[in-house]
């Protein structure tokens, strides 16, 4: 077990620094990274993920590369506009807002400045991470579609499904569902209540690379997988799922990677003209020396560790 510890470049979730544990099977490397708000009965899902990686591996591509979207932060409109330059050709931008502390004002510039940095051709998305009441995103997403010039659809505007399913009969913007879905008890939900129009799904919250298809197949809804902000990886296996898909007609926020200050593989999973080549990468052992956590930050893994296996 190899607990690991990387700086992003810019603060995300709340979070400036990723943590998480990578270990070794007969199939590879599995990473294990719940973020800390996960509790053992939630971390279970991410458990099963990282085994199947190790133990298993994963089902045959059914292509060689996966069209991504770069990830804007909550950051102001020119940092913004230099993220979108420097995402080495993505043609799709998801740009967070509904972020604390920020007005409407500071995403209408963000989006803006994507919009410009992206040109007529690109498509951008927003993600609310369930910030907004109802009411709220009507009127906030009527604004952000015009200052955007369009939005490719709304990842989790408001909490809950009953919320989605009301938001989506009032609104012109396609609504995704991220936190309905990786969250819930009961993921189908989303498509009975018709709440979404399309489902992003994560492979470590999921419960792997085989359960996500699953879940895609019967879910019978459009599919953006998305990171869980993993190393390169844990990327692999969100890699491994959109290669594996039937149809994929979205960008995949996996380019994640362009938020880290380094990784733990020699050549992280970046996009090359806005698509992941689909490859496997193995840590480095040099890099997982230089990032390895602390002695702290490595027993808080190995009791975490421990705990999911109790209850595996
Ligand atoms: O989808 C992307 O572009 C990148 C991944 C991403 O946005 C997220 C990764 C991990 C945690 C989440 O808060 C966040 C999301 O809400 O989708
Ligand atoms: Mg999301």
């Amino acid at each position: 077990m190899h607990a690991w510890s990387i700086p992003l470049t810019t603060r995300f979730r709340g979070l400036t620094v990723r943590d998480g544990v990578l270990l070794q099977g007969d199939a590879g490397w599995g990473e294990f990274s719940p973020f800390w708000d996960y509790d053992a009965a939630e971390s279970a899902a991410w458990w099963r993920a990282a085994r199947e990686a190790a133990d298993v591996g994963w089902p045959e591509p059914v292509r060689d590369r996966v069209p991504v979207n770069v990830t804007v932060p909550a950051v102001d409109p020119a940092t913004a506009h230099g993220i979108v330059l420097a995402s080495a050709g993505c043609r799709t931008a998801k740009v967070k807002v509904a972020e604390p502390g920020q007005t409407v004002a500071d995403e209408i510039a963000r989006l803006e400045a994507v919009r410009d940095a992206l040109g007529p051709g690109g498509r951008i998305r927003v993600d609310a991470n369930a910030g907004w009441d109802v009411g709220t995103a009507v009127v906030r997403l009527a604004l952000l579609d015009r200052a955007a010039g369009g939005l490719e659809y709304a990842e989790q505007p408001v909490p809950t499904v009953e919320d989605l399913a009301a938001l989506r009969r009032r609104t012109q913007v396609p609504i995704a569902a991220d936190e309905s879905i990786r969250r819930a008890e009961d993921p189908y939900a989303v498509a009975r209540a018709e709440a979404a129009d399309v489902v992003v799904l994560k492979v470590q919250p999921l419960g792997g690379v085989r359960a996500c298809l699953e879940l895609a197949e019967r879910i019978a809804l459009p599919v953006v997988v998305s990171s869980a902000l993993e190393s390169s990886v844990g990327l692999a296996a969100g890699v491994a799922l959109a290669a594996a898909l039937p149809e994929l007609p979205y960008a995949c926020g996996l380019a994640t990677a362009q938020l880290f200050t380094a990784d733990v593989v020699a050549e992280p999973l970046l996009p090359v003209d806005g698509a992941i080549p689909v490859r496997r990468p193995e840590p480095d052992p040099a890099l997982l020396a230089a990032h390895a956590a602390d002695e702290a930050l490595t027993a808080r893994w190995r009791r975490r560790v421990e705990e999911v296996r109790a209850r595996a």
